[in-house]
Parts: C-alpha cells; structure tokens; sequence
C-alpha cells in the first residue's frame, strides 16, 4: 500500500529525480558498452594471433619449397610446360643409345594428353585393385605388369593369388585403356626431349600408388625419401607420373618435389596431369608427406636400353 503511494507522488522534485536516474542509466549502459568493446577487442586480438601463429605453423611444415612449377588450379596444355636442366655427369657411366639417351634433360608437365575422365576411370581400377588387400602402412602399390600388390607387410602375385577371378576386377578395357595412355606418355616424351619415340620403351616396375596419412609400418611405406629413380630402378632413362586425384581437394600434402641445389621445385598433382623428366641426378626428387585424405598416380618410366623393355600389362 505504501509503494503504491510512494509511485503515485507527483511533483517538481520527481521530475528531477526520474531525469537524474534516466542519466545514471544511460551512463552505466555506456560504460557496460565501454566494457564490452574492451573485451571483444581483446578476443580479436587473441583471434589475430592464433591465426597468424597457424599460418607461421602450418607454413613452417614446409619452409623449403621455394617455387611451385605447376599448381593444381593451373591447366597446362595443349603444350607440355617444360622445364630444361643440365644433364648430370651420371650418363657417362651408362652406355649410350643415341635417339634415346637424354641430351637435354628436364622436366615436363602437362595436363593436354590425359582426360580427367580417363584419369577417373584409372583411378577406379586402382581402388577396384588395391581393394584386394593394401598395405598396413600409408603407401600401397599395385604393380598390373609383374601383379605385385601390397598386402599387409608384404606383396602377393594378383594373377596367382586371385586366378581367374581376377578377370572380374579388371577388364580387358582397363587394360587398353592403360596401353593406350602409356603411348601418348610416350610420344609427349620423345616430341618433348627430341627423341625417336620406337628407340625407348616401357620397362618396370610400373605400378599403381596409392598413398594415405597412415603411419609407415614397413621400409616399402616410407615412399617420402629423396631419391634419384635412375638409381633407385636402375633401368629407368624417363619418368612419367601419372596423377590420378587432386592435391588440395582428395588430399593435402603430397605434392611432388624436385630437389634442386638451390631450392626445391613442386609440382601439385592433379587428375590427369602428366609429370615427366629425365631420370638421372639432375631431377633428385622425394613426395611430400601426405597429410589428409587419399592419393591416387600410376609411375609410367622409359628405358632406352632394349635388354629392359618390358610389354604392356595384359590379363594372363
Ligand atoms: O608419385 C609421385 O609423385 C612420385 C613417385 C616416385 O618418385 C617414384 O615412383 O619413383
Ligand atoms: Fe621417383
């Protein structure tokens, strides 16, 4: 009853009294904003930092790669984007076939000879193949010609592990898909480094890669080390790599690393690109780590050496 009483006073000083709290309100009300503003300044500033300290980060993780040949977004073609390099002095311990044995030497990328749709369709056959067994580690190969497909720890023979199932896998089709693409590597090798396309041929291994962020487990999973393939494969004179899923969007890391004296060269790879070069010292390379996701190429060398040719895969 009082404070109805009290409420319903009316008079001079009321009036003065409801202005007074009017402005006190009104100045707490804007100093609470004040307050406010302080606190949503800070988070932007603590946002600013975690982003910046991510990027330094996440840039660190790579600090040496000092220039992209080609990047993913990038479509090279119909020409073949080549880059020239000095021959390493290593092909004066091999023999010599002249039209074949790299005069000039370099690399080449290009994204005019393979469709993307028959990138597709290679890549199918490889998770088709690899669906077979796999490696426990994050690197499996599936190699058509000799049959070797990771499994677990090791490899198994396709042809004699699976028999004629096999032909329920893979069909004659996938098979001339193969030889067929191998022919146009072939001829975009030898336009691009001027050599008689019949005087090289295809030599082995060729196989299917299929790499994930997995931990290795075997020696055979540690597929990142620097590595010159003239070396490693011994019959190899070029390589060609065949990329069978998009860096950036089937996966992260993962991008191919030439390793030259003064800085590193990457080439990201892209469904359909062809990546190709001599296969001496002058093209030291190594993949980067895949980070996320899966990566799909199929390694497609040359040999100018007739003793290591090898023929097309073919179903048994
Ligand atoms: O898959 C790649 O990008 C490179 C593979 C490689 O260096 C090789 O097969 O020798
Ligand atoms: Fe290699």
């Amino acid at each position: 009853m009082a404070l109805v009483r009290m409420r319903n006073m009316k008079g001079p000083n009321n009036t003065e009294i409801e202005k007074k709290i009017k402005r006190g309100n009104a100045l707490r009300q804007g100093s609470a904003w004040r307050g406010y503003r302080g606190l949503v300044a800070l988070l932007l500033f603590a946002l600013s930092v975690c982003g910046a300290s991510t990027w330094w980060y996440l840039s660190s993780l790579d600090r040496d790669v000092t220039e992209t040949l080609v990047r993913r977004g990038e479509l090279v073609s119909p020409q073949p984007r080549v880059f020239t390099v000095e021959c390493s002095e290593d092909y004066e311990n091999y023999q010599r076939y002249p039209g074949c044995t790299p005069q000039t030497c370099g690399r080449a990328v290009t994204d005019g000879v393979v469709t993307r749709e028959e990138a597709q369709v290679l890549k199918r056959l490889a998770e088709r193949g690899l669906a077979l067994a796999g490696s426990e580690g994050g690197a499996s190969i599936l190699d058509l010609h000799s049959g070797a497909l990771s499994m677990g720890r090791q490899f198994v023979n396709i042809y004699r592990y699976f028999g004629d199932d096999i032909g329920d896998v893979f069909t004659k089709e996938d098979f001339e898909l193969y030889r067929d693409v191998r022919g146009r590597i072939q001829a975009v090798v030898a336009e691009t480094f001027d050599l008689d396309p019949s005087l090289m041929y295809l030599t082995k291994p060729t196989f299917f890669s299929r790499i994930n962020s997995t931990e290795a487990q075997t020696q055979h999973d540690e597929y990142w080390h620097p590595h010159i393939d003239k070396v490693t494969y011994g019959s190899f004179d070029y390589t060609s790599l065949l990329y069978l899923s998009d860096y950036g969007s089937d996966f992260t890391g993962g991008r191919f690393i030439f390793m030259d004296q003064n800085g590193n060269r990457t080439v990201e790879p892209r469904a359909g690109r062809v990546s190709f070069f001599s296969s001496g010292s002058e093209n030291l390379h190594r993949v980067e780590k895949v980070a996320w996701g899966t990566r799909y190429a199929i390694t497609v060398s040359f040999t100018c050496d007739p003793a290591h040719a090898i023929s097309d895969p073919a179903l048994p």
